[in-house]
């Protein structure tokens, strides 16, 4: 946590900022004052002006590659490997204090589909951006319902069942298995997953390499059903925060491989603004580490597969909660969600012994003609009834 600033110096200003552009400013704690560079174009001579805005927009530019590059630098003293953005060439032949860094950003392909969907998901927020300005989402927010208690839904049904709690996953298709149901209803298979037992829905709402959508979500919110919503996106920007929460969802994720301690931090603060909770996930022992020096995480998942390779171990879950890290989260009282490749009841039992208080579950029960029935068969009975 060193290096933090105080959350109140932090910039809770999102307006028409990028996430990492306004976090950047104040961790690096360079003057990039764009907002007096453009102010004071006005108040000078007109023959002046022209050559001013060249110099300023040039200017501009390298302070913003500049801010591109120590994002990256915070990014790999954390050990993220995902880079956020396609790396630039250094604009003007400039390379500032960047020489000796510059070798390790040729690759301007990315070089997993984590890091693809994490390029894409930055082009398509700022679109979606001009669509409905944060403005607008924080007027529908107020407006909003409350937001269902996800966390308290799943100690309830870990005590209700004495298995941990089931977050089942509304996923018509992903990158790693392609199509896992043809005929998709999104608001039946969310109704059936309620009446087999599930403690919360997750709804993937990715539509690119998902293939699902905030329609979803929303169609899921309003047929009726009563379960919490995990909004399942890959957050790069806290008005993906805003926007799930008006579109309904109770409870966002956080991948903790792609954002950097301080974006965590500070997103983790949008959340509880807004009444959400957030599901914090990591996939190896650095970036549990790394989470467990953050104050206020309730949830925390544990992905049994790489979003890198595609890999599935479920034995990862055992090995991040041994020794001091699951000593630590013991004395949080924090939950450990089992995430992903779990089909059969030793695999909810091996993963419970390990100390998950809840699991998220998609494939094995999606998959199922009948998707209440396939929590049956997870679990090895039914756990619709105490
Ligand atoms: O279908 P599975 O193997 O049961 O996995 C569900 C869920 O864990 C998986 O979809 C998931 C976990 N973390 C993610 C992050 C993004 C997209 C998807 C995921």
């Amino acid at each position: 946590m060193e290096g933090l600033v105080p959350l109140q110096t932090a910039p809770v200003r999102v307006v028409s900022s990028s996430l990492y552009l306004s976090i950047k400013r104040s961790v690096s704690g360079f003057a990039m004052d764009t907002t007096r560079i453009k102010f004071r174009a006005p108040s000078i001579r007109a023959q002046q002006t022209e050559s001013l805005a060249v110099a300023s927009s040039s200017a501009l530019t390298i302070k913003e590659w500049e801010v591109d590059m120590y994002q990256n630098e915070i990014a790999i003293s954390q050990g993220i490997r995902i880079r956020r953005k396609p790396p630039t060439k250094a604009p003007f032949g400039y390379s500032g204090p960047f020489e000796l860094r510059l070798h390790h950003h040729h690759a301007h392909s990315p070089r997993n589909i984590l890091e693809e969907i994490t390029w894409y998901k930055d082009h398509e927020v700022s679109r979606m951006k001009e669509l409905t300005p944060l403005d607008e989402l924080k007027k529908a927010v107020e407006d909003a319902p409350p937001t269902r208690d996800f966390v308290g839904a799943l100690r309830m049904a870990h005590q209700r069942t004495g298995f941990p709690g089931l977050i089942a996953e509304v996923k018509k298709a992903s990158p790693s298995r392609g199509i896992l149901k043809e005929d998709f209803d999104p608001v039946e298979i969310a109704q059936a997953y309620e009446r087999g037992g599930a403690a919360c829905l997750s709804v993937l709402t990715d539509q690119k390499y998902f293939k699902g959508g905030f329609e979803n979500l929303e169609a899921i919110r309003s047929a009726g059903v009563k379960c919490p919503l995990l909004c399942k996106e890959f957050v790069v920007d806290p008005w993906q925060i805003y926007y799930a929460r008006a579109k309904g969802a109770d409870a966002v994720l956080l991948i903790a491989a792609v954002l950097t301690d301080l974006e965590i931090t500070y997103l983790l603060e949008i959340c509880k603004k807004l009444d959400l909770a957030a599901l914090v996930e990591v996939h190896d022992e650095r970036e549990m580490g790394r989470v467990l020096g953050i104050e206020g995480i309730e949830l925390v998942g544990i992905n049994n597969r790489s979003l890198e390779t595609f890999k599935v171990d479920i034995s990862n879950t055992k090995r991040l909660l041994e020794g001091e890290h699951g000593r630590q989260i013991r004395e949080k009282d924090m939950i450990v969600v089992g995430e992903s490749g779990l089909f059969t009841p030793d695999d909810i039992a091996y993963v419970q012994s390990a100390g998950v208080g809840a699991v998220l579950v998609g494939e094995s029960i999606v998959k199922q003609s009948d998707p209440e029935k396939g929590i049956a068969g997870l679990f090895g009975r039914n756990i619709s009834q105490a």
